[in-house]
């Protein structure tokens, strides 16, 4: 029988262990080199399936409006998908958010909603889309979630669209929101930014990761010096997390992370995070927690 609802879905944050911005497309869209790393915090998501065809967000989220919320436009695209594979359309779906990732803090908690809906609805509709096309009908709203739907640790190329698995640190991180929202376009916009890294290899990365427990001191992230002139607060954290390891930002901010080997030890500098800063661990996953509640709902069925 087919499953009606799937409920407390997650949608981790991603970090940006490094961002290199190697050139730029004729379109505008920045040609980078990243190594996304999934962590185990971020929003929950809630679906039921509805009758009439509509596809309806039923939490507020302050500052996005339903209809261009990323889910709601993701499910529009794959509910279209769906009806033309099938010749008939799916039914409709409710979509509820516990939101616990910032706007704008580079953590892609847009990104991973879009990714964790289309993954859901996939499975609900029965609406048989591989990977790969779910990965491509996406692209065009965001260029993080592809990755979330890939599904593990990657190493991505392009506009964030070709992903290799790669094998990094299995520790804990320590982020920092600095409390503003940093808009990607105005960073990608700025004459300040460095649009001219030299590339790395795949295998710089991992030979330099297989010599560290922790993640540290592998590249930079090239946004980080434009959001740090625009932006005080991101410059602040850094400063601040800076005492207690290699700490940078991730996406175009406005977060600030740094890695540890150990719980403990992330504990011990949270509980010294000022106040002003919502602080709060993670640990580094390697695949996509969904993965496991949609098999378990599968078995289920
Ligand atoms: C910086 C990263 O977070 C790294 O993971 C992402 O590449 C940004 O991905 P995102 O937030 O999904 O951003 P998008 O919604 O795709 O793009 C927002 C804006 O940032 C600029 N942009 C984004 C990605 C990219 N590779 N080059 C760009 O120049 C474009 O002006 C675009 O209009
Ligand atoms: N479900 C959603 N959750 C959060 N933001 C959304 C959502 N749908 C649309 N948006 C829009 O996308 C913008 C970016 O939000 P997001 O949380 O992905 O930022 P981010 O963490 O900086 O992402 P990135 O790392 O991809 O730059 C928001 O400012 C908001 O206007």
């Amino acid at each position: 029988m087919r499953a009606r609802f799937l409920h407390d879905c997650p949608a981790p944050a991603k970090l940006n262990l490094f961002l290199h911005v190697n050139g730029r497309r004729a379109d505008g869209y920045h040609l980078l080199q990243t190594v996304f790393q999934m962590v185990d915090h971020g929003d929950l998501l809630h679906f039921d399936l509805r009758a009439d065809g509509r596809i309806r967000r039923t939490t507020e989220v302050p500052g996005v409006p339903e209809e261009s919320d990323l889910i709601v436009r993701a499910l529009v695209l794959l509910q279209a998908a769906c009806e033309e594979r099938h010749g008939h359309p799916p039914p409709g779906i409710d979509v509820a958010i516990d939101k616990r990732l910032p706007m704008g803090g580079g953590l892609g908690g847009g990104s991973s909603d879009a990714a964790t809906a289309l993954m859901v609805a996939n499975a609900l509709w029965q609406a048989g889309l591989t990977r790969e096309e779910l990965m491509a009908l996406a692209l065009p709203l965001g260029a993080d979630i592809p990755f979330f739907i890939f599904g593990q640790t990657a190493f991505a190329e392009g506009v964030g669209e070709a992903l290799q698995a790669v094998e990094a640190p299995d520790c804990w991180y320590l982020v920092i929101e600095p409390g503003v929202a940093v808009p990607t376009a105005a960073i990608f916009c700025s004459e300040q930014l460095t649009r001219d890294t030299a590339p790395v290899r795949i295998t710089d990365f991992s030979r330099h990761t297989m010599k560290h427990t922790v993640f540290k001191g592998f590249g930079k992230n090239d946004l980080q010096a434009v959001a740090v002139s625009l932006f005080p607060p991101v410059a602040q954290a850094i400063d601040w997390l800076s005492a207690h390891g290699d700490a940078r930002m991730t996406g175009s901010g406005a977060c600030v992370f740094c890695a540890f080997s150990s719980e403990t030890e992330a504990d011990t500098v949270l509980q010294q995070v000022p106040g002003v800063w919502k602080a709060w661990k993670a640990k580094a996953l390697m695949h996509h927690p969904l993965n496991t509640v949609l098999q378990v709902s599968a078995v289920i069925e």
